[in-house]
């Protein structure tokens, strides 16, 4: 099944009835650089939705996994056509919690800022370090002021697990780690990837981990990523990272990602939420 339903949602979550299927999906994997298509589903369609924050990246694909619906959106949208400082962050997380989703698997490249994370390994990182300069990090611009709580656990521990038993069986993956988002789309100098590993003792680094996932938080879904280490950012000389790296490496390793989401998606427990959406219930001034 492929075809492409227009939706504009005013009232959410949608209802089954008019997403069209028996039940909505509660994964939602976000595809980044080099992940544009799940290329893990059975049977799929494409849903054009408008949110009250404009257009996500691109369509999101709904398709099956085993026997539940999985949705699925790529970031940078196909053709990678925006840059980590004008995806639509905030249309893309109302997007997909709008259709039901409440546990987001986010994939990524990522540079590696220590020795032994090197370049095709994976690492499932449970803290992160914002060091963006100018995105639209919230959903509460008032008058209605919160500040969410996510400083303990801002990546779930329980899907992190998921995706370390997974991963571990089909690659070298590292369990925990500091990523930290930086604003893009240049690549740091080295006095900044110094700062980054020696002064602020982050593990991995990339564009794109924020305001993705306290977006996600403020409207009580959970997140986890699975990074993949694509290169050393720029602190091995003779190897500094440029896009094209990024998408090769990406390209080697994107079959075992997808393994690791077909893996891990049947393995979602069905309240892993439950914990992530206890931040809305103090977060309101
Ligand atoms: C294509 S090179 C840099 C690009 O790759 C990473 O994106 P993503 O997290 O979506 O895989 C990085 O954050 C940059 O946006
Ligand atoms: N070194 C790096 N810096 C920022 N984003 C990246 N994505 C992949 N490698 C990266």
């Amino acid at each position: 099944m492929v075809g492409v339903r227009k939706l504009t949602v005013t009232r959410a979550p949608v209802s089954p009835s008019e997403l069209g299927v028996d039940s909505l999906p509660y994964v939602g994997v976000i595809g980044g650089s080099g992940l544009y298509e799940a290329g893990f589903f059975s049977e799929y369609f494409e849903v054009q939705l408008h949110t009250p924050y404009g257009l996500p990246s691109d369509n999101v694909v709904i398709g099956r996994v085993g026997g539940e619906w999985v949705a699925f959106l790529p970031r940078h949208g196909r053709g990678h056509r925006y840059p980590p400082h004008r995806i639509p962050y905030r249309a893309n997380a109302w997007a997909l919690w709008a259709l039901g989703v409440r546990a987001v698997i986010s994939v990524s490249a990522v540079g590696s800022l220590r020795q032994d994370f090197a370049p095709g390994d994976f690492v499932i990182p449970d803290q992160f370090f914002d060091a963006t300069k100018g995105r639209e990090y919230t959903f509460f611009d008032g008058p209605r002021t919160c500040h969410i709580q996510i400083g303990l656990e801002p990546f779930n521990p329980v899907i992190n697990q998921l995706l370390y038993e997974e991963a571990s069986r089909v690659n070298r993956t590292h369990l925990g780690g500091c990523y930290v988002c930086i604003e893009g789309p240049r690549f740091s100098t080295k006095a900044e990837s110094r700062v980054w590993r020696d002064v602020y003792g982050c593990d991995i680094i990339g564009m794109t981990l924020v305001p993705e996932i306290n977006l996600v938080r403020e409207l009580g879904m959970c997140y986890s990523l699975l990074a993949l280490v694509t290169d050393y950012d720029i602190w091995v000389p003779h190897q500094p990272v440029t896009a094209d790296l990024v998408e090769r490496v990406m390209g080697e390793k994107l079959e075992l990602a997808r393994k690791v989401l077909l893996n891990v998606i049947p393995r979602m427990p069905r309240d892993v939420h439950v914990k992530c959406e206890e931040v809305l219930g103090n977060a309101c001034v």
